[in-house]
């Protein structure tokens, strides 16, 4: 009965890594998963640059694209209502700002129509070539954040936050404490790249922001485990294997060729939903 030819043999495959895929992540026991410290964070980020000679502007655009995947599966173009797909990308002055950044720049090839406010912007070729590029594509560059919130929330339909990730520490200094209380305050979703700017990396952070939808890069840090939005991706699908192993991560697989995957939220995880 071997009657099965070289082409229907390769089809029958992929079938079955699509099956696998899925009883891979369908098997995933999310009570399990991996949060890491700052340090680990920080640790994790220092080897892929160092041990494995990643440059930052590449992990930077796989991360920043798989950010713009993840915002675009949960806030659809089509069922957007306000001036044809407006959203505010705040930019935030490290490498976080730079995924909001790269995410911008994919959403326009989306057809969103991304608005950026960039208040801090470091003196370095990296960061002024993601600006020029998105000056290039037509995307305006607010000069100052409308400390009224419901001017956001009447002019865009979401605001993407990149403002801080893993390498905030502290209260948020004078020039970013104001842009956080205003973002407190809008009625849109939020979508927070890596982390809820202005939360602990560690411990969250009760009167912070609410973010709707929570991008972790690389692995979920500590604080993801008080997220409460109702959408949470992992992105950032750049870790080699060997690195993931030393760090011993535990995390779901991305589904095929996928850049990102949806996670549990923590009320599925722990069963009160
Ligand atoms: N390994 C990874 O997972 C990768 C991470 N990337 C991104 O890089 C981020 C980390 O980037 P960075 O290490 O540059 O750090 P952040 O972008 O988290 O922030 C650092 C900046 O925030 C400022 N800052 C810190 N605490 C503050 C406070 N309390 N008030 C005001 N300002 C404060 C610092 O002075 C510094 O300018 C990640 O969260 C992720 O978004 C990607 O770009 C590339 C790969
Ligand atoms: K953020």
């Amino acid at each position: 009965m071997e009657r099965i030819t070289v082409n229907r043999f390769s089809f029958r495959r992929k079938g079955s890594h699509k099956k696998k895929d899925e009883a891979k992540e369908n098997a995933f026991d999310f009570s399990k998963m991996t949060h890491l410290s700052q340090e680990e964070a920080q640790q994790i980020d220092e080897e892929l640059f160092t041990e494995y000679a990643f440059s930052v502007d590449q992990l930077m655009e796989l991360a920043g694209y798989s950010c713009a995947v993840a915002i675009a599966k949960t806030f659809p173009l089509e069922k957007m209502t306000r001036d044809s797909g407006a959203i505010l990308v705040c930019c935030g002055p490290g490498n976080n700002g730079g995924d909001g950044m790269v995410a911008a720049r994919h959403l326009k090839l989306f057809g969103y129509k991304p608005s950026i406010f960039y208040p801090k912007r470091p003196n370095k070729p990296l960061f002024q070539s993601l600006v020029k590029q998105c000056e290039g594509m037509d995307m305006p560059f607010l000069s100052f954040l409308p400390s009224e919130a419901s001017l956001i929330s009447d002019s865009y339909n979401l605001v993407v936050d990149a403002l801080f990730g893993f390498s905030f520490k502290g209260p948020p200094r004078s020039d970013f404490a104001s842009v956080l209380e205003t973002l407190k305050n809008v009625e849109v979703p939020i979508a927070s790249i890596d982390v809820p700017s202005g939360w602990d990396v560690e411990k969250g952070c009760e009167d912070g922001l609410k973010p709707e939808l929570l991008i972790s890069l690389t692995a979920p840090k500590l604080c993801a485990k008080l997220f409460n939005g109702k959408t949470h991706y992992l992105g950032g699908r750049f870790i080699p294997k060997s690195l993931a192993q030393k760090y011993e991560l535990n995390l779901p697989p991305y589904p095929g060729t996928e850049c990102v995957v949806e996670l549990k939220s923590n009320a599925e995880i722990n069963g009160s939903d």
